[in-house]
């Protein structure tokens, strides 16, 4: 199990420039993008067992010279001097990471948060409709960033979700709004929508714990991005 020592070793300023940080995001988006196709190609092929032993011929010739160069374990969350900051192997809107739907998040100045998305076949649960996991993990991503842009991140304490129709796959939004901040606690809300309306609501709780606490006195680091 990781401890808060683990997991401050994972905020890095790396030091990279803001032009190398474009030459990385210009480098690697567009992997995680064909592994998202992949991913669909994996559910929604036809192919034969030719066909299949062919594709995973390459896929594995992929594998082999993806593993030339690499590192090991996650991605955690890197910086720099300009306060350019990556997650790029979060789950949620990890640009490197392509089972991120990937969320594109836009925020506003009332503080909101919100984001159009695509779940594509990948995210089902229901049959035609999206996990109701998936739809958590958009939420509490979303609920989460609006605590951060007001300046006070934290991890999830509590995140409560109601499924008040089945959300199709397809082109979703999700909105969010910072409630309240009493101290180390940020109480945010939001919705995921639909053709036909409001699908999902949630409220959350975002806890900026006691060792991010110290971490931010000590170094002006936030933590959890
Ligand atoms: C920012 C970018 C977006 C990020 C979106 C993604 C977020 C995530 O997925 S985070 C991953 C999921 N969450 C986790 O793994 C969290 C695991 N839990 C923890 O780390 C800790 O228990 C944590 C952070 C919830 C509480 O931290 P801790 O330092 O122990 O808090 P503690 O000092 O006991 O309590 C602080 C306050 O929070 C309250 N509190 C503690 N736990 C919870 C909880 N689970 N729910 C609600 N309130 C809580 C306490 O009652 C206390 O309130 P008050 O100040 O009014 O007395």
């Amino acid at each position: 199990m990781m401890d808060s020592l683990d997991t401050f070793r994972l905020y890095v300023n790396d030091g990279l420039s803001d032009e190398e940080i474009a030459a990385q995001a210009a480098r690697y988006q567009p992997l995680a993008q064909d592994l998202r196709d992949l991913i669909v190609l994996s559910i929604q092929s036809r192919g034969g067992d030719d066909d299949i032993l062919a594709a995973r011929k390459h896929l594995s010739d992929a594998k082999s010279i993806l593993e030339r160069d690499r590192e090991t374990g996650p991605y955690g969350t890197r910086f720099n001097d300009s306060g350019t900051f990556r997650t790029w192997g979060n789950a949620a809107i990890g640009l490197r990471n392509p089972i991120a739907p990937p969320l594109d998040l836009q925020f506003e100045d009332d503080g909101r948060v919100w984001a159009d998305f695509h779940l594509h076949a990948g995210y089902e649960g229901p049959a035609g409709f999206a996990h109701g996991g998936v739809s958590a993990l958009v939420l509490d991503q979303l609920l989460g960033d609006t605590a951060r842009h007001a300046g006070a991140p934290g991890m999830t304490g509590t995140l409560t979700v109601k499924y008040r129709q089945p959300t199709p796959l397809g082109d979703l939004r999700c909105e969010a709004l910072l409630d309240r901040i009493e101290g180390a606690k940020a109480f945010a809300m939001g919705t995921i929508s639909g053709p036909d309306g409001v699908c999902v609501e949630a409220e959350g709780v975002f806890i900026a714990p006691k060792w991010m606490r110290e971490q931010r006195e000590h170094t002006g680091v936030q933590g959890v991005q």
